[in-house]
């Protein structure tokens, strides 16, 4: 459902923003990369495990939906990685969060064309869907302090 607000200098600000997580999920100085199986325009390019908050739901219960049907396994969420990224001419936004699996999990690329364990100096080595350029660009120095 979209609904308009007006704001201070009476413009209508859309409230319909989409909501978009996902997860960096974290292990032994390495995040989880994966490569997207569709749609064809960005198959094979990579992104975080994640996808859309439904109606209802916290962007954390999301990640951890989204992680389990993804890739079969349990997470637990931490802190936020970089900035929101406003996406499709600001009608969605990307929120990524540092994550680590749980109960030692291992992942399953259920939906995916491949999965990747990048270590910091090996982020640069896929090609990342766009938005998440300066999320990748956050993580770097995060993946060296987590080594
Ligand atoms: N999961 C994820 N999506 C991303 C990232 N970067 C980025 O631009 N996106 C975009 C790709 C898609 O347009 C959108 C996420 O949609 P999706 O299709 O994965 O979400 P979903 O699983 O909820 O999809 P669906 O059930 O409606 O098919 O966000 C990222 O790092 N992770």
């Amino acid at each position: 459902m979209q609904t308009e607000r007006a704001n201070g200098g009476g413009q209508a600000e859309r409230r319909d923003l989409k909501v978009i997580v996902g997860a960096a999920i974290i292990r032994d100085g390495r995040v989880l990369a994966c490569a997207r199986s569709a749609p064809p325009e960005v198959a094979g390019m990579w992104e975080f495990p994640g996808g859309k908050v439904e109606p209802g739901e916290g962007e954390t219960e999301a990640l951890i939906r989204e992680c389990a049907e993804e890739l079969a396994v349990r997470v637990e969420i931490g802190d936020r990685v970089g900035r929101n990224v406003r996406m499709a001419h600001g009608r969605s936004v990307l929120k990524v969060y540092a994550a680590r699996l749980l109960h030692d999990d291992e992942p399953q690329a259920l939906e995916h064309q491949a999965l990747r364990w990048l270590a910091a100096d090996e982020l640069d080595e896929v090609t990342w869907l766009p938005a998440d350029a300066p999320i990748v660009a956050a993580l770097r120095p995060h993946l060296l302090r987590t080594r």
